[in-house]
């Protein structure tokens, strides 16, 4: 069915998590033709209170006004940059050069709470946490957690929507790897000394499972409709918006859509302010097969994309975007 939003359509997690047969079967149909179509929802009562939201934009905005000299003491390029800090630049889009306008940071499993016996624990870098700035741990951990459970409900509701066992996606995220990036979009007091081209976030899918979106600071995100218009997305106080990434996508052989999405510059007079974002990308398991289910394939819809697990598709990501060597 083809269905241009105007925006993206809002959902109350809590009509799945502990809603009636019939709210909880309306959950799964509406996030499933959201899916189908925008690739995007914005849900309430997801689990994430204001106050931790509060907070964790306290302790970013404190610790990226830091110097240079100071954040960079957290920055690892030899793990890709897949914990602590990478500075301004740095990453790129898939296919382009031109780095965007942001910085970062990365916070993934506490490696202190992966049981010793599975042996994921050795695949991971330990979390890095900056000394200067004292709740930032205790805060990005409760946010990862939470973030994680939330990003559990949805994918038990995406599994029902596909026709597979709701619990088809916990094992395969449990101890995931997934990422919580705290994004500082930085001013720019000459806009005429960054390339022409230079955006805040250029156009890009995510490559995760899904992404859940706390509100920004600020506007600037917007979605790339499938008649080419972009839409504006601006996720109410209370919400969290959450897409589809490319390894959904890829294991949905297309069905689910990983939309396009971008974070434009302001207007000229506003290049000198800044804008903070804090996504949450939920991988699986570097080991979880992201061949395309056989249920997704059909004469119609045939298979879209070669065999691969989803440690071999990042990997492969990584380098695209310059953050691996
Ligand atoms: O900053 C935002 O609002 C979105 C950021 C984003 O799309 C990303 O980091 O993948
Ligand atoms: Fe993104």
């Amino acid at each position: 069915m083809e269905i241009l939003f105007d925006e993206i359509p809002s959902l109350d997690l809590a009509d799945f998590t502990s809603g009636t047969p019939e709210q909880k079967h309306n959950f799964v149909k509406k996030l499933g033709e959201a899916y189908q179509n925008i690739g995007f929802v914005a849900i309430k009562n997801h689990g994430l209170s204001q106050d931790l939201q509060d907070r964790l934009y306290q302790s970013i905005k404190s610790f990226f006004a830091l110097s240079d000299e100071i954040k960079s003491k957290y920055e690892r390029p030899e793990i890709g940059y897949q914990r602590g800090y990478t500075g301004k630049g740095k990453e790129h889009a898939k296919g382009r050069n031109t780095g965007d306008l942001k910085e970062f940071y990365h916070v993934g499993q506490e490696l202190e709470l992966i049981p010793d016996s599975d042996s994921i624990k050795s695949e991971y870098p330990a979390n890095l946490w900056p000394e200067e700035i004292p709740n930032f741990k205790q805060d990005a951990i409760e946010a990862y957690q939470t973030l994680e459970n939330a990003g559990k409900a949805m994918l038990r509701a995406i599994a029902l929507h596909l026709e597979l066992e709701e619990d088809y996606f916990e094992d395969k995220v449990a101890y995931g790897n997934s990422i919580l990036r705290q994004i500082h979009y930085f001013p720019i007091e000459n806009p005429d000394e960054v390339p022409a081209d230079a955006v805040r976030a250029a156009e890009h899918g995510d490559i995760n499972l899904i992404t859940l979106l706390m509100g920004a600071s600020a506007d600037g995100l917007q979605v790339l409709r499938k008649d080419g218009k972009w839409i504006p997305i601006t996720a109410l106080p209370d919400q969290l918006v959450v897409n589809v990434g490319d390894m959904l996508e890829r294991l949905t052989n297309k069905k689910l859509k990983s939309t396009i999405h971008r974070v434009v510059n302001p207007p000229r007079e506003l290049m000198h302010t800044s804008r903070f974002s804090i996504p949450f990308f939920m991988h699986p398991r570097s080991e979880m097969d992201l061949t395309c289910l056989e249920s997704c394939i059909d004469e119609s819809h045939p298979k879209l994309f070669s065999d691969a697990t989803a440690g071999e598709f990042l990997e492969e990501r990584l380098r695209e975007l310059g953050l691996r060597k």
